[in-house]
């Protein structure tokens, strides 16, 4: 029997629990309303599915990085996973040896040794948007979709867009808009979640919708997972492979592949079990390599593009940082060429500017949720096994008591000096990026940074 009780949030009804304060769209905003009613840690409930919004970086730290194991897991949820086929993508995959090995590729595409690799290639794409952008401004938001789409398309699997209409890049786009804002729109939750025997209704049945909708949209999830994949298959068969994440991994499989036949004893002779042996690990690699390219491809694509378009719509409320901003590169960078990697370190007002952009409009401001793998206590509260984990850093990145007049775009507050406590504590990189199980870009700013 429990003597701990639920943590606090909005009152349910009966059976239906909190069915109709769960909005479809920017659930954030009364999730951020509600942490300031009940506090750090919320709970809401739907026909018994639990939801937990955590609110604050130190429940945040406790829960999700201190308890890492426990709140490590994915949510199986049968729309997303099940009828729309996602379930292979890495964040939808539960904790175990799937997740383990797609973040270990993960960690190889991006591993400290890797990264400064990419610089020439970012600086040349960014090179080009911009001259994209003076040539044709009005087309600003397509320019910005390739840009952020290329540069993962080429980095993945070796593939330049063309400079517009792009089948690849169309397809994404189009699957990462059905992923983001339909599929798992509003947090992912369908009546299907919570009932999942509805996933058996007959397809002439009343309230069957949902079942048409998932026929069609699993299939061009499939579609976005093997095109460029394929390409790539292509492109090795052919001999024109380029350097990419997918090429360097499956050609470096082939020559260990290679190497470990040469050292058999007889050459000669085919050890038929070896041989089954290594084309279920070759086939297992290819299976891990095409849904990890994919998850980064459309991972890094809608948020590179949102962090963009905020920074854009910033700029253009805020004439006088664009000022500032102007003035420090044409003292640092002059007039005769556009800022590298290597003046970042002597633009600190374009740096706090990045910062505040994250902050002021994190593009993914619920995280993605996580499952909890085992009943948990915490601060007096139960946190019951299967409940769903948000980390609502839209919360903690409105927080006046860190971040005064918060809804304001003020680049200004990161130039503030402060201890190196108050400097981790105010940097929204520790919250916009998630927590425990956390998006991978992160080492991307952690390794520029050290
Ligand atoms: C401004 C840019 C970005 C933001 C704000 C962002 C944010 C996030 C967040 C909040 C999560 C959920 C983490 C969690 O479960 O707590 C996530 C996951 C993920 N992100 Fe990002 N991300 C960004 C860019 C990227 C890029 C460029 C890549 C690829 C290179 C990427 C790849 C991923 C992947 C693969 C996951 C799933 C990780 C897992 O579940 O194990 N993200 N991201």
């Amino acid at each position: 029997k429990r003597t701990v009780s639920l943590p606090p949030g909005p009152k349910p009804i009966p059976v239906l629990g909190n069915i109709r304060q769960l909005t479809p769209k920017e659930l954030w905003i009364p999730a951020t309303q509600w942490a300031k009613e009940y506090g750090p840690v919320t709970y809401l409930h739907v026909v018994g599915q639990g939801l937990v919004f955590v609110n604050t970086p130190e429940a945040a730290s406790d829960l999700l990085e201190k308890r890492g194991p426990n709140y490590a897991d994915k949510p199986q949820l049968v729309m997303v996973c099940d009828l729309c086929g996602c379930k292979n993508m890495v964040a939808f995959t539960p904790y175990g040896d799937q997740s383990r090995r797609q973040r270990r590729l993960m960690h190889r595409a991006l591993g400290p040794q890797s990264i400064p690799n990419y610089h020439p290639l970012i600086e040349s794409e960014t090179h080009s948007f911009i001259r994209r952008l003076l040539v044709d401004s009005s087309k600003w938001i397509a320019h910005t979709r390739r840009y952020a789409g290329g540069l993962t398309l080429y980095v993945m699997y070796g593939y330049e867009p063309a400079q517009m209409n792009d089948p690849h890049l169309t397809l994404a786009e189009e699957c990462v808009d059905l992923l983001a804002n339909k599929i798992t729109g509003g947090g992912g939750l369908w009546p299907v979640d919570i009932i999942p025997a509805l996933k058996r209704l007959p397809l002439w049945a009343p309230g069957s919708g949902f079942l048409h909708k998932a026929k069609v949209w699993k299939a061009k999830m499939e579609e976005f997972v093997d095109q460029p994949y394929d390409y790539l298959k292509s492109t090795i068969k052919a001999g024109t492979a380029v350097p990419s994440f997918c090429s360097t991994l499956l050609m470096e499989e082939e020559r260990e592949r290679e190497a470990e036949k040469a050292m058999d004893i007889d050459a000669t002779k085919v050890d038929p079990a070896k041989e089954a042996e290594r084309k279920k690990a070759a086939e297992l690699l290819e299976f891990d390599l095409k849904w990890t390219a994919n998850s980064m491809y459309s991972a890094s694509m809608d948020t590179t593009i949102t962090a963009t378009m905020h920074f854009v719509l910033a700029m253009m409320q805020h004439p006088h940082v664009v000022a500032k901003a102007q003035a420090e590169i044409d003292r640092v960078v002059g007039h005769g060429r556009l800022p590298t990697f290597s003046d970042r370190k002597d633009l600190p007002y374009i740096e706090a500017i990045m910062s505040e952009t994250l902050r002021w409009a994190s593009p993914v401001p619920l995280g993605l949720p996580h499952r909890v793998m085992e009943d948990d206590v915490y601060n007096g509260m139960f946190i019951p096994k299967g409940t769903l984990i948000f980390g609502n850093n839209w919360a903690m990145t409105r927080d006046e008591r860190i971040y005064p007049n918060a809804a304001d775009f003020i680049p200004e507050r990161f130039l503030e000096e402060v201890d190196e406590a108050t400097s981790k504590r105010r940097d929204p990189r520790n919250y916009v990026f998630g927590f425990g199980r956390r998006c991978v870009a992160l080492l991307l700013i952690v390794i520029y940074r050290s």
